[in-house]
């Protein structure tokens, strides 16, 4: 039957797939502090293996259960300059006296492997790559439930001080107003890790779909 078909056609039929494999994703996930980054990023490396989490690259002294391209690469922070003068950060901070950055080349070599890529950056940041960027990068913005639900889970780590709980509450009520940069908003909601982790993972598929495909250059 198919090679009658391919007789009535006049050429044969195409084995050869209908759509390009989808090209890597540059994935930022972004939102208050306390909302569950670090939690849902934990979760999604398990559940996804193939996407890369970038690893930031600082130049504040190795603490004693750190360990070198995992939490982070430590550099001094002469090389840190250099780094920037180089610009091959693709974004960067201070935090608490410390230099924090992006390195692109990490970015561009798991992209050249034909790997996704996952960035973890706060509000700020996340304004700055999306600047860079533009519509080639997925932007995800996670909240709470409720502010109540947000504040509920800083406390509950233990982490802050009062004086930085307050700082941290003003924080997110400006960095909400930023909501309507980001190209998807997902609710971490109180006990719905999975649902939360799941939800990011149909964001992933639906842009493996898209049929104009973003296209992040460094
Ligand atoms: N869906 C959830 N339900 C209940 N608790 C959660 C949920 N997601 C995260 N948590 C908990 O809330 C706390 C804050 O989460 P996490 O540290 O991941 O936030 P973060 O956004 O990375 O914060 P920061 O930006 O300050 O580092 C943690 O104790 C975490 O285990």
């Amino acid at each position: 039957m198919l090679e009658e078909l391919e007789q009535a056609l006049g050429s044969p039929l195409d084995s050869q797939p209908q759509v390009p494999s989808p090209k890597p994703l540059v994935l930022v996930i972004s939102g208050p502090s306390g909302v569950g980054k670090d939690a849902v990023i934990k979760r999604l490396q398990e559940v996804r293996k193939e996407v890369h989490f970038v690893v930031t690259v600082t130049s504040r002294p190795i603490r004693p259960h750190e360990v070198e391209g995992i939490d982070y690469y430590f550099v001094s922070k002469a090389e840190f300059m250099d780094l920037i003068a180089r610009n091959e950060l693709l974004e960067h901070a201070v935090v608490y006296g410390d230099y924090k950055g992006i390195p692109k080349k990490q970015v561009r070599d798991c992209m050249l492997n034909g790997q996704d890529v996952l960035l973890r950056l706060d509000v700020q940041g996340a304004a700055t790559v999306r600047k860079l960027l533009g519509q080639d990068a997925v932007f995800i913005f996670m909240v709470a439930e409720s502010e109540m639900a947000l504040v509920k889970r800083l406390v509950e780590r233990k982490t802050e001080s009062f004086d930085k709980l307050l700082i941290r509450i003003a924080t997110a009520r400006k960095e909400l107003e930023l909501m309507s940069e980001f190209d998807y908003v997902v609710v971490n909601a109180d006990g719905q890790l999975e649902q939360t982790v799941s939800k990011i993972c149909s964001i992933i598929d639906a842009e493996k779909a898209r049929v104009h495909q973003r296209c992040a250059q460094l």
